[in-house]
């Protein structure tokens, strides 16, 4: 079939998570997860869809950057996209007017990776599969082939294990920066039970506060089990080590977005300050592009990559930070969370292990138990691990239904919440 694309929409849907400070952070207060939502048409009615991630204000412009790259994609057929999916990431990241709003960062990256997250779910629904990321690997003969052709012929045993036990993950859920100690008890307790073992709690705002909150934690979860802190981008340089030196004695295993996260060599000196202290750095959803991916390894400026979904070019790019991250035997811990990143990320971490790294050694990818139920196949946790989706796609779909009561500023919710 020929599957011409005829069509691309894109919305605007929020969702008002602020308003229990799901998400709260040192540096944002008040999200409220959103998607810049993506459908693809085809002339033989399959669709495809995709999003990007935001956080309430401005999707709007991440909704004109999408109409403005839809101009590229409306009248391509899949298979000419496909077959040359290099050429195609480039039309869209290349335009001789459009790149200057950028290049490849950004709210034009952002709108790029929604586009893009929609062509991957399009293509993976038109073949039927889910890992059509595998078919794209081989078929562009990526040089680190021969690197990873052990594990490539291993293939079926590591299925096997992630169909059977599925990949770890970590919980943010229980300790946002804007929930009581009440409610970290409540949600931690309650996450011990369902077998949670890696937890990750929001410092930055103040040293007193995530003391106390450090403490509590650890003592709810015990010497043997994982903790995180996370300060997105709250520090300096200097602040950084000093405050983090502070909660050394909870034993965090990574300090996440300590400063700038342009600042690759402020990331390199408190890598190498907390290092003695066995603490490492942990960066990425909000770096731009697989060029700062690259820089962050050559200086040894991280010791966790966390790949975002939607904040690099799709599938595409992810790629190469994986093969990239292998090379330097760096591990990859994705960000997850927000609204769909989990759908999303699953995918990638699977291929990570199954096609790339082949390892699980201090690997784990991020969850966060929130707003799960308006995707059409949300991801399926068990015992604190993700099972392989089993649906065809790239698991990007919304329920239409959600996608209309979410509309931002239209749909029901909003029209309630405004109108108060
Ligand atoms: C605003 C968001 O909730 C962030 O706080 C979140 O993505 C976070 O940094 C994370 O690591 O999950
Ligand atoms: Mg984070």
């Amino acid at each position: 079939m020929s599957h011409k694309i005829i069509n691309v929409t894109v919305r605007d849907v929020r969702f008002p998570t602020s308003l229990e400070q799901h998400g709260s952070d040192a540096m944002h207060t008040d999200p409220d997860y959103s998607t810049a939502y993506v459908v693809i048409d085809t002339d033989c009615g399959l669709k495809g869809f995709g999003f990007t991630f935001t956080l309430g204000k401005g999707t709007e412009i991440v909704v004109c950057a999408v109409e403005a790259l839809a101009g590229l994609v409306v009248g391509k057929f899949l298979q000419d996209i496909v077959s040359d999916f290099r050429g195609f990431y480039r039309l869209l990241t290349s335009d001789g007017q459009m790149r200057w709003l950028g290049p490849e960062k950004g709210v034009i990256h952002l709108a790029t990776a929604a586009v893009l997250n929609a062509v991957w779910d399009l293509w993976a629904r038109a073949e039927g599969k889910v890992g059509t990321v595998l078919r794209y690997y081989e078929k562009n003969k990526i040089s680190f082939t021969s690197m990873t052709h052990e594990l490539l012929s291993s293939f079926s045993c590591s299925q096997d294990l992630m169909l059977k036990e599925g990949y770890p993950a970590y919980t943010t859920s229980c300790a946002w920066l804007g929930y009581s100690d009440q409610l970290l008890k409540q949600l931690c307790t309650d996450a011990l039970k369902s077998g949670w073992t890696k937890f990750k709690v929001k410092v930055g705002a103040d040293l007193e506060d995530d003391i106390r909150r450090c403490r509590l934690i650890r003592q709810m979860i015990g010497p043997s089990n994982t903790l995180m802190i996370d300060a997105n981008q709250r520090w300096d340089v200097a602040e950084a080590i000093s405050w983090v030196s502070s909660l050394a004695e909870f034993k965090p295993l990574w300090i996440e977005e300590p400063t700038s996260p342009d600042d690759i060599l402020g990331h390199a000196a408190i890598s190498k300050a907390l290092a003695p202290l066995g603490i490492g750095v942990a960066t990425g959803e909000q770096c731009h592009s697989r060029v700062m991916f690259k820089q962050f390894l050559q200086a040894s400026a991280l010791q966790f990559v966390q790949i975002d979904s939607c904040r690099l070019g799709s599938v595409n790019e992810n790629l190469a930070v994986l093969l990239m991250a292998h090379k330097f035997q760096v591990p990859v811990c994705p960000h997850a969370g927000g609204v769909g990143l989990c759908e999303l990320v699953q995918h990638l971490i699977l291929f990570d292990y199954i096609c790339v790294s082949g390892s699980l050694s201090n690997r784990m990818c991020e969850y966060v138990d929130h707003l799960h139920e308006h995707f059409t196949s949300p991801v399926v946790i068990h015992n604190a691990h993700y099972m392989p989706p089993k649906e065809p796609g790239y698991s990007c779909e919304m329920l239409e239904s959600s996608v209309q009561r979410h509309q931002y500023p239209d749909g029901d919710v909003w029209k309630m919440i405004i109108n108060k």
